[in-house]
């Protein structure tokens, strides 16, 4: 059986993408972890389907490296737009996409009639402890000193459609986030695991940021991760409701705005490759 793929990124954060609009794809689970594998596999933080909606104009799901589905992902709802237009799917600028967390609006910006970058209407930041599986107790979790693994840290926890965890460090360049990461991942408070941002404050418009990502460990770029960074820093005092705040992140930059209504995200959806993989029995191979 023979799939063509396309590779994408967003930031940095890059998936395999397949239009299932026209081809079924079996096993999407077990195809993320050995198409995500960087020296046996295509390569990636793990992939993407776009598939028919009968409420928006195509619906995304985004499976981790580690085969788990995510219920939103930022940078990649960003090449999805961006997928749609360049392919003549979709011959329109505002487009809707349906997820796991909800249907959301995309603006797309458009060069040489392709599409350059996206804003996505993220929806409302959410605090309450039930949309984010922790099970500290009260509303919301601001600043909150908290025992992960065998260190306290203050934490801030965020949902935009899927759980983060948020901490503000003096310097973020030297955290070991192969070990932290996963220590933060698996801890006992998050029953559904958790994806992390440890943020730096370079002024009020601008954050820096690494993130360790449930399922996919350490990635370039984090979309809903951003947002959730650029809430907590307003919740936490540093940032200003309603202005734009520049998310630095390893791969490339994310402007973030929040409101009481919504969070704005805007940033680059690229093209990398395009291929076509044949399945065979015991594995996958690149197809000639
Ligand atoms: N990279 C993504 C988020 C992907 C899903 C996440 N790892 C989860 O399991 O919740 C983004 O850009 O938002």
């Amino acid at each position: 059986m023979q799939l063509k793929f396309t590779k994408m990124h967003g930031c940095g954060n890059d998936y395999i993408y397949f239009n299932c609009l026209e081809e079924e794809l079996p096993n999407p689970e077990d195809l993320a972890i050995t198409l995500s594998d960087r020296h046996f596999g295509i390569g990636g933080d793990g992939i993407v389907l776009i598939c028919k909606s009968d409420i928006a104009d195509a619906k995304m799901r985004m499976f981790n490296m580690d085969g788990s589905e995510g219920k939103m992902c930022g940078n990649a709802i960003r090449c999805v737009g961006k997928y749609l237009y360049d392919h003549r799917i979709i011959h329109k600028e505002e487009i809707l996409i349906d997820t796991l967390s909800g249907v959301k609006k995309l603006r797309l910006y458009i060069k040489d009639n392709l599409v350059d970058s996206v804003q996505v209407d993220m929806g409302r930041a959410e605090f309450a402890p039930h949309k984010i599986p922790v099970t500290l107790d009260g509303d919301k979790i601001i600043n909150q000193e908290t025992m992960i693994g065998d260190q306290s840290y203050h934490i801030t926890c965020v949902s935009m459609g899927n759980p983060h965890c948020v901490v503000f460090m003096e310097d973020i360049e030297p955290i070991q986030i192969e070990e932290l990461g996963p220590i933060f991942e698996h801890a006992p408070i998050f029953p559904e695991r958790v994806n992390t941002e440890f943020i730096k404050v370079i002024n009020e418009n601008t954050l820096e940021m690494r993130v360790w990502e449930r399922g996919s460990g350490e990635t370039l770029a984090c979309g809903t991760g951003a947002c959730a960074a650029a809430v907590a820093a307003v919740e936490n005092g540093f940032c200003k409701k309603g202005e734009d705040i520049k998310v630095k992140l390893l791969g490339g930059e994310l402007i973030i705005n929040y409101t009481d209504e919504t969070v704005l995200m805007t940033g680059n959806a690229q093209k990398v490759f395009e291929g076509v993989i044949d399945i065979v029995d015991g594995g996958i191979k690149i197809a000639n």
